[in-house]
């Protein structure tokens, strides 16, 4: 089925339709047609409000309240020859853990997907990080693979705020980012310096219908960034600066974890080991051992010293 006509572009002010013009440019310039974005998060934090802002149409349901048991969507919108998916997902946690039923759903409805991005989102507004985004973040990680962070995004709601105890704006961003940043890097398992590398980048987002806009009606945060057009930049510039898609196939689905494929190999490295490396030290220990002249407290022992030693 041909994707519906992305009518939505339209809503958005001249200047930020042409940014959104420009990036699809950049996008089919290196043969990108489609561009397919898989939204993520715990419940409640804006990721449904994050798909409606994005194709500027609303299409998924917002709700004030945790909503139960809903489904993944793919929302498909095509433009001069561009398809735009974008894919709403349920909450992965309840009940303070992450909700594995939940993810299989995810996981089924993504089969025979390929994910260019993924958007992990969270609020801005939310002054701690615990080990419960350490565990969303490993889920979501065993899932796709490491992999999938190096297409990967976090992307903070409730970006209009105002800091408390007088911080500057751009310091509490830099202070939240920080610290979501390390939990992604501890939850994912990629090593400090790898991760310092393909640094993810962090993109401030306000859905709410009473975000201030600037004179040609785009609208903005407080430190003055067209938040729609960066956000869109910064999806562009991770699908184009490497890494690759993710396909979900049933090998994905079915596991082993694709973190753990090498596991396999681990009886067979402890064999090589046991017959090319412990047998050989033990050899070496046994002649060493035959070889050795008697020790001197040994000799003593024997009457043979005569003290001087
Ligand atoms: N002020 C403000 N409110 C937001 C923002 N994003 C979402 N909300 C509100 O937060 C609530 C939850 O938003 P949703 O978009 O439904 O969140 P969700 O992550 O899809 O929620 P689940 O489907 O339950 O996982 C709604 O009342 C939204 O109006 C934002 O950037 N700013």
């Amino acid at each position: 089925m041909a994707p519906i006509e992305w009518a939505g572009i339209q809503q958005f002010p001249p200047a930020t339709q042409h940014t959104l013009h420009e990036l699809l440019g950049q996008l089919k310039e290196k043969d990108v047609g489609t561009l397919t974005i898989l939204v993520m998060g715990k419940g409640g934090v804006g990721k449904s409000s994050t798909v409606n802002s994005i194709l500027g149409e609303r299409v998924a349901t917002v709700s004030a309240f945790q909503s139960e048991a809903r489904n993944p969507v793919m929302f498909s919108r095509s433009r001069l020859g561009f398809t735009l998916n974008v894919i709403d997902t349920p909450g992965i946690v309840e009940g303070g853990y992450v909700n594995e039923q939940a993810l299989e759903i995810i996981k089924r409805f993504l089969l025979g997907k390929t994910i260019d991005v993924l958007l992990y989102v969270d609020r801005l507004d939310a002054y701690r990080v615990d080990n419960l985004d350490r565990q969303v973040i490993r889920a979501i990680t065993d899932t796709f693979g490491k992999g999938i962070w190096q297409r990967g995004s976090v992307v903070l709601t409730h970006a209009q705020l105002s800091p408390p105890d007088g911080l500057n704006y751009d310091d509490f961003v830099a202070k939240r980012s920080e610290a979501l940043l390390k939990y992604v890097r501890l939850g994912s398992g990629i090593r400090k310096q790898e991760f310092q590398e393909h640094s993810i980048p962090v993109v401030l987002v306000e859905n709410s219908g009473r975000c201030k806009t600037n004179d040609g009606g785009e609208k903005i945060l407080p430190n003055g960034t067209v938040w729609i057009s960066n956000l869109m930049q910064i999806i562009t510039e991770v699908v184009l600066n490497g890494g690759k898609s993710i396909t979900v196939d049933q090998k994905l689905i079915d596991g082993p974890n694709p973190n753990n494929r090498g596991k396999f190999y681990i009886p067979l490295i402890i064999a090589f080991q046991y017959f090319f490396v412990v047998k050989r030290i033990q050899r070496a220990i046994r002649s060493d051992i035959a070889s050795e002249s008697s020790p001197l407290w040994e000799l003593r022992d024997m009457g043979l010293a005569d003290g001087k030693f």
